[in-house]
């Protein structure tokens, strides 16, 4: 049977539980079936009901209340209690052997870049449980339109995916947000970019005067660029959610997570008239 999780992973308010509903609403017009699994403890009510949600092992909340402490000590805790109570996840997982799971994941970026907490989770179901994970990163379009921020937002995804270990699609979300007719022309370029943008004339006045009067800010840049060139982190794919039906932008993004993740239509379960015709083929 085909295992296929998504994890949604990237920044606060990035837009990752707008995208799980896209793929969830995706899903249902393509007649498929996929379950929603919340691993944020501090998530609010959304749109689509979470199948398995942590809040019923263990709620920010809770931890913030009984144990007086703040939100992103309370996140590492739930974390690692959430470690220690791994059996409680393989329970629920267990319930759903044949499906598609779509994990929410916190906007906390430590928990993507060095507290071991969530690749211990993700090798657990990985591993443990057979899952084929994919990952995918959010990075929000409107934050990175000078390039000098759209290679920092390669960095930290690239930080996450060499954290994770997990094969990785990196993402521009938001794109609806990129208006003008020239940010629209230089968003265009970060898809598919160039390690030579930083380079490039059309950079930023205030950046230009740093890198005329900063020799070593040049060559760290290109340093920086070359980097994300080497690690293959050379396409980002476009977002855009504020369309509901007929989203090519998530279509685009499910095609190339079943690719990675190898996901196989023909392990879907049957619609009960392809049974009645199975059995009269037998006959
Ligand atoms: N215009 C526009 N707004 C979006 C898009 N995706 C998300 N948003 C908005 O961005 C805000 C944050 O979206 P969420 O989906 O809650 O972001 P999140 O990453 O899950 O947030 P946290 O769980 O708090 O980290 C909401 O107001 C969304 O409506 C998009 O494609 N276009």
């Amino acid at each position: 049977m085909s295992k296929v999780g998504v994890m949604v992973m990237g920044p606060a308010g990035v837009g990752k539980t707008t995208f799980c509903n896209s793929i969830m609403s995706y899903m249902e017009s393509q007649g498929r079936t996929a379950n929603l699994v919340n691993l944020d403890p501090a998530a609010t009510a959304q749109e689509y009901a979470f199948t398995i949600d942590i809040r019923d092992l263990i709620s920010l909340e809770d931890v913030e209340e009984e144990l007086k402490l703040g939100p992103n000590g309370g996140l590492i805790y739930c974390f690692e209690f959430l470690l220690k109570n791994l059996d409680w996840l393989d329970e629920q997982i267990g319930d759903y052997p044949d499906d598609y799971l779509i994990f929410d994941c916190p906007g906390q970026i430590e928990l993507y870049s060095h507290i071991p907490a969530m690749p211990m989770v993700v090798k657990h179901i990985q591993q443990q449980l057979n899952f084929n994970l994919c990952c995918t990163y959010l990075i929000e379009a409107p934050f990175v339109v000078d390039r000098a921020k759209f290679f920092s937002g390669a960095l930290e995804a690239m930080s996450t995916m060499i954290f994770m270990e997990l094969p990785h699609v990196n993402i521009l979300s938001k794109m609806d947000l990129i208006k003008d007719t020239m940010s629209k022309r230089e968003i265009r370029k970060f898809l598919c970019p160039d390690p030579m943008l930083l380079e490039d004339d059309e950079i930023h006045d205030d950046q230009k005067d740093l890198m005329l009067s900063n020799p070593k800010f040049r060559k760290l840049n290109k340093a920086i660029a070359q980097l994300v060139d080497d690690f293959g982190m050379v396409q980002f794919l476009p977002l855009d959610c504020s369309e509901k039906d007929q989203n090519e932008s998530v279509r685009t993004i499910v095609a190339t997570i079943d690719n990675i993740t190898q996901w196989d239509e023909n392990q879907e379960p049957k619609e009960p008239h392809d049974e009645e015709e199975e059995e009269d083929d037998e006959e």
